[in-house]
């Protein structure tokens, strides 16, 4: 066996030198070329290609290659050595590949082939190409030198490794403040949502840690590469919860090779279309009274302002509302330019509703009238006596403004407030276009009544909530259509579990050919208060036959006992998920729940900080409080207790740091930290409820190697013996 693996690592070496050889002098041939910076568009396509065949070695270099596939196609002699790499590589002479990308065809087989005797099969752009798997081995090289070769499968032995030796050493690895790719370790059931077809909405459940947010970030850069003539990366979009997640993951796509994708979250995205004309009232004032705890926190029903504003039933209201608009909009009363000359209504009204059907409603009310001027104007050029004329002008240009006024022009803004300006939605003596609206429409819609003076409230100041960004979008798109520089070719949505279902839908109206990644995990749905509770809530959204659902049990972030220890949490809730994470097998401290009174607590948390910074040179460590103004608290306290840099990471926050910091349960959500120490693990704190249980697991499955919780008084139920 010593003396395969000796064998093995001396073959590997001497590949790696021909390699690294081959890539170098090829490189070298392609410097030599001067760069073309010319007109001649047949000379840019080669520079383009000379230029990506440059960009592709250059990064290549450093680390060729993860993995080898010993693959003999049916009908061939012998089995060919695939060497699978970040970026396809090509001989300098030939257009053979020394190197394999790994979102090609053919090396979907190193990752989907799970051992065994019988043939392996990939798809390939001519059919399904099937053969004999020989060998496939994982190979560590940083730097240009081979550090490690372990192979999973041995055709001789039929035997694939029990334990993944290549992925336990990854997971083993200490976090910085970045997420990383995983090319060189992608399992088998991501490899298949990497791979799964352009033109379906795929949602994705996935336990904590089950690599969601990075394999979507992999699919991404597999639909580019599978897709290249039919998405661009200028157009598609990853839609996230806040700022500070989005520095997080802005590192994989750059290490995938893959830039200029567009990365916000849904606030973000809505206010800049709306181009300024509403504001959003503070998140953090939204998140400290939903997080309150004990008695003070409002219901997360689906009477919850962001369920019923996030509701598909919102969305038909509103678009009814429209609808109405639209029937109503064009004034009732003939156009009379000067007395004894009109234009009849009838007419105006066939100009916008047949002749301008397709043009959004305020280029169509613009077009219309400037089709009413121009008539007017004609009919003016018919009459002859000069001081009639002069007189009918002066008339015509009171009287197109007093039209005008009755046929208002609204913005999404002005729209959307006036539907708030009649209580009970009922008409008033002179009822505005959309209140007459409302009230005209028969759908069972109401909204409440204390809904809608908050909603006027705010409006009043030119304010709105995030639940009101969707229905504000809804109208924009009847006012003015969507630019065509606002429409994805794919649509990435992480923790969507906290999205409602009409932003999803409102996004599909921008996403061609319903081209989504969708994902997210109901057991960490946190934000109750506006997310949904079923993914069939989004699901049946989409054609049948043109979606997909998808499940990643496995969690690899977390050590088995902390894995055991946030599913125990789960279980203990009075609504426990019907499945719960598995986790890889790799085993690390136990979790502690130990008893801290409160005035030692910063003492202890003091100890603990600087005990970690001693043993770990770039770990990352976070203390999840409760609430935000706890966390504020202890930030200063721990400032005070003299704990070097400790950051405190609060709901504006736009980068994340590492290192150690103090934040709220809720702010953590889609991070991970080496260590993670959860305060106020009480009773009192953390109730047995399906929220709280929630918001436990949340912080439970931020840490990657150990979990300690402290609690004053009686422990919660949740975590307790
Ligand atoms: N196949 C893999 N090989 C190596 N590491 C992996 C693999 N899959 C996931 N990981 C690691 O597991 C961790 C969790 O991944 P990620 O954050 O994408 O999960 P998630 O499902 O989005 O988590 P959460 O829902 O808890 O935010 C990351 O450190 C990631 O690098």
């Amino acid at each position: 066996m010593e003396t395969a693996l000796h064998q093995a690592y001396q073959e590997e070496m001497e590949r790696l030198d021909r390699t690294i050889r081959e890539m170098d002098e090829h490189l070298s041939l392609l410097e030599a070329v001067p760069r073309y910076t010319g007109h001649d568009v047949s000379e840019q396509v080669l520079e383009s290609i000379r230029e990506n065949k440059r960009h592709n070695l250059a990064h290549a270099m450093p680390e060729p290659y993860f993995g080898r596939l010993d693959f003999q196609e049916s009908g061939k002699p012998e089995p060919t050595p695939l060497y699978i790499g970040k970026f396809g590589v090509e001989k300098a002479d030939s257009p053979d590949l020394l190197v394999i990308d790994w979102r090609a065809p053919v090396a979907s087989l190193f990752y989907s082939f799970t051992g065994g005797l019988d043939p392996a099969a990939y798809d390939s752009p001519d059919g399904k190409i099937e053969g004999l798997v020989y060998l496939k081995r994982n190979l560590a090289i940083r730097k240009r030198i081979l550090q490690r070769v372990v192979d999973t499968f041995d055709r001789e032995e039929n035997a694939m490794a029990v334990t993944d030796e290549f992925l336990l050493y990854r997971l083993g690895e200490n976090k910085d403040n970045k997420l990383r790719d995983i090319v060189s370790t992608i399992q088998a059931e991501q490899d298949a949502i990497i791979r799964a077809g352009k033109n379906d909405a795929l949602v994705i459940q996935g336990v904590a840690g089950s690599g969601k947010t990075t394999v979507a970030l992999h699919r991404l850069a597999y639909l580019l590469y599978q897709y290249r003539e039919q998405v661009k990366a200028e157009r598609m979009i990853i839609f996230a919860p806040n700022r500070m997640f989005l520095d997080y993951i802005s590192g994989v796509l750059p290490e995938l090779g893959v830039g200029h994708i567009q990365q916000t979250t849904f606030s973000d995205w809505a206010l800049d279309l709306l181009d300024g004309e509403v504001s959003l009232t503070d998140p953090a004032e939204k998140l400290n009274e939903w997080f309150a705890v004990g008695p003070d926190r409002p219901q997360a029903d689906d009477h919850a302002p962001g369920r019923l504003k996030g509701s598909l039933r919102y969305m038909q209201w509103i678009s009814d509302r429209l609808d109405s608009y639209e029937r109503q909009a064009v004034p009732k009363e003939d156009f009379l330019p000067w007395d004894g000359k009109k234009l009849p209504a009838a007419i105006i009204k066939q100009w916008f509703d047949v002749e301008n059907k397709h043009e959004p409603l305020m280029k169509r009310r613009e077009r219309v009238m400037a089709r009413i001027k121009r008539w007017a104007e004609m009919e003016l050029e018919k009459v002859w006596e000069v001081h009639l004329r002069k007189e009918h002008k002066k008339k015509l240009t009171s009287r197109l403004r007093d039209y005008g006024k009755r046929w208002t022009a609204y913005t999404p803004f002005t729209f959307y407030r006036e539907l708030f300006e009649t209580p009970g939605a009922a008409p008033s003596e002179e009822p505005s276009a959309p209140a007459q609206a409302a009230a005209d429409s028969e759908s069972p819609f109401r909204l409440p009544e204390a809904l809608r003076e908050t909603t006027l409230r705010l409006a009043k100041k030119k304010k709105v909530q995030q639940e009101d960004l969707a229905a504000l979008l809804l109208i924009r798109e009847r006012f003015v259509g969507i630019h065509s520089d606002h429409r994805f070719d794919h649509t990435v949505i992480d923790e969507a579990q906290d999205f409602s279902p009409f932003q999803v839908a409102l996004l599909n109206r921008h996403t061609k050919n319903g081209s989504f990644t969708i994902l997210g995990d109901l057991s960490q749905g946190i934000h109750a208060y506006q997310g949904v509770r079923r993914w069939e809530e989004m699901l049946d959204m989409f054609p049948a036959d043109a979606r997909g659902f998808f499940t990643l049990n496995r969690s690899y972030r977390s050590t088995m006992e902390i894995i055991h220890f946030a599913n125990r949490v789960l279980e203990r809730s009075p609504e426990p998920p019907p499945t719960l994470a598995v986790p890889v097998f790799r085993s690390g401290r136990e979790v502690a729940v130990t008893p801290v009174p409160e005035k030692e607590l910063i003492d202890r948390l003091a100890e603990e900080i600087r005990e970690f910074q001693a043993g770990n040179d770039n770990g990352t460590l976070a203390v999840l409080t409760r609430t935000e103004s706890r966390s504020i608290e202890l930030h200063k306290l721990l400032h005070q207790a003299g704990c070097g840099q400790v950051h405190r990471i609060g709901a504006g926050q736009q980068h994340y740091e590492g290192g150690v910091s103090v934040l709220p349960v809720y702010m953590s959500k889609g991070l991970e930290f080496d260590a993670v120490i959860i305060v106020d693990a009480s009773r009192k704190h953390y109730e047995q409820t399906a929220w709280d249980a929630k918001l436990l697991y949340v912080g439970c499955t931020r840490a990657l190697h150990e979990l300690k919780l402290f609690y004053d008084g009686e422990a919660s139920l949740l975590v307790a013996d």
